[in-house]
């Protein structure tokens, strides 16, 4: 099957500076994709490239197999059939909230533009608001017209930079639920940068990793996570305490948190690894490969509670246990690592972005 969108090899730039480069991805016809990183790493730079405002100084997006930006040719935004939702909704002024909804609707018969405008204005929970201006709308339901805006002309393919940052949480999650629903409904392929982790992990069947300007990975969410790229990614798509490791014996490891086996997964060529602790890979309790932390501070978060821990090697870390564990500040815990992700020398380059 032909990839709806093949981003090959791109590099953009402002000015001089390099702003992303070698990224290449493929997105297939009703794809899912959310884009995560740090801040500044290039996600709208990413965006703006494939809608047509940002010229690429390297490399080819092609959009249902053909070229639509090469740094020889582009094809203007307005004839890739490519929906925008970008953070600054830029609605119409001028035009009450219907009327911005219909704006790409014009070659649509009048009684199927206004049926697809009604079906929005629900889909976004704003049916009251029809005859309303933009001024007379707050940020969060702007966003939302903006976001009708963009699904109206069915395009096949939904760019989404933030969408629901200016929502509450609960609005967030039902919001994204029903679009989801929507652009599977319709077959329509979307990328979506977010910076809400859960939000990337439950909303796409592709996660794209960016840091220092390269897509460190393009995989399944769970992907990712299980089996992050580099410790870059680790770190990006959760929480955790990255630890330096020694091989003491051909399969085992020596860590500040103790030892633990080398997997057999794991190159036993080398002998000095990273390890990234995920928070629930820390194990309390006694056992042979156990050190004693100290707890250093508590936060009850409801369900679980975050300690800090402070290791033998004085080195502190954060984990989140069980809310029906209790520590006391103060007290020793036995703690062990538990099926962590392990790095190789030649994947340390990864931590200086
Ligand atoms: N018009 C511009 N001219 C020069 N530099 C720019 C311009 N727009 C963005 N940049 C720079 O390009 C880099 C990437 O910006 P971009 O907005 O793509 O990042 P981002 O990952 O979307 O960030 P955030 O998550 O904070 O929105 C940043 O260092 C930013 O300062």
């Amino acid at each position: 099957m032909q990839a709806l969108l093949k981003v090959t090899d791109l590099e953009c730039r402002y000015g001089e500076k390099v702003i992303l480069e070698s990224v290449s991805f493929t997105l297939d016809k009703g794809e899912i994709a959310c884009l995560l990183g740090p801040s500044g790493c290039g996600k709208t730079t990413l965006l703006h490239a494939i809608a047509g405002f940002q010229p690429p100084y390297g490399g080819c997006i092609a959009l249902g197999g053909k070229p639509i930006a090469t740094p020889d040719a582009i094809t203007p935004p307005e004839k890739r059939h490519i929906g925008v939702v970008f953070q600054d909704y830029a609605l119409f002024p001028h035009l009450n909230l219907q009327q911005n909804i219909a704006f790409g609707l014009k070659s649509l018969p009048a009684p199927e533009r206004e049926a697809r405008v009604r079906q929005l204005l629900q889909l976004v929970h704003l049916e009251s608001f029809a005859n309303r201006y933009p001024h007379q709308l707050s940020g969060g339901q702007q966003q939302r017209v903006a976001l009708a805006r963009a699904l109206a002309p069915r395009p096949q393919l939904l760019l989404m930079d933030e969408p629901f940052s200016n929502l509450d949480m609960e609005l967030r999650r039902s919001l994204a639920t029903e679009v989801r629903q929507i652009l599977r409904e319709e077959g329509m392929a979307a990328l979506i940068v977010t910076h809400d982790r859960d939000e990337a992990f439950a909303a796409g069947d592709k996660l794209g990793v960016l840091s220092g300007g390269r897509l460190q990975q393009w995989d399944t969410p769970e992907n990712t996570y299980r089996t992050p790229a580099s410790a870059a990614v680790a770190r990006i798509v959760g929480e955790g305490s990255l630890l330096q490791g020694k091989l003491r014996q051909p399969d085992l490891i020596e860590t500040e948190m103790g030892r633990m086996p080398l997997p057999p997964s794991v190159q036993a060529a080398c002998t000095k690894f990273q390890i990234f602790v995920r928070n629930e890979d820390l194990l309390p309790g006694e056992h042979p490969d156990a050190v004693n932390a100290e707890v250093v501070d508590k936060r009850f978060l409801g369900s679980s509670v975050l300690y800090k821990f402070r290791l033998p090697s004085g080195r502190i870390i954060e984990t989140t246990l069980s809310a029906e564990l209790q520590f006391a500040p103060g007290s020793e815990v036995p703690l062990r690592i538990n099926s962590p992700v392990i790095f190789t020398e030649h994947q340390r380059a990864d931590l200086k972005q």
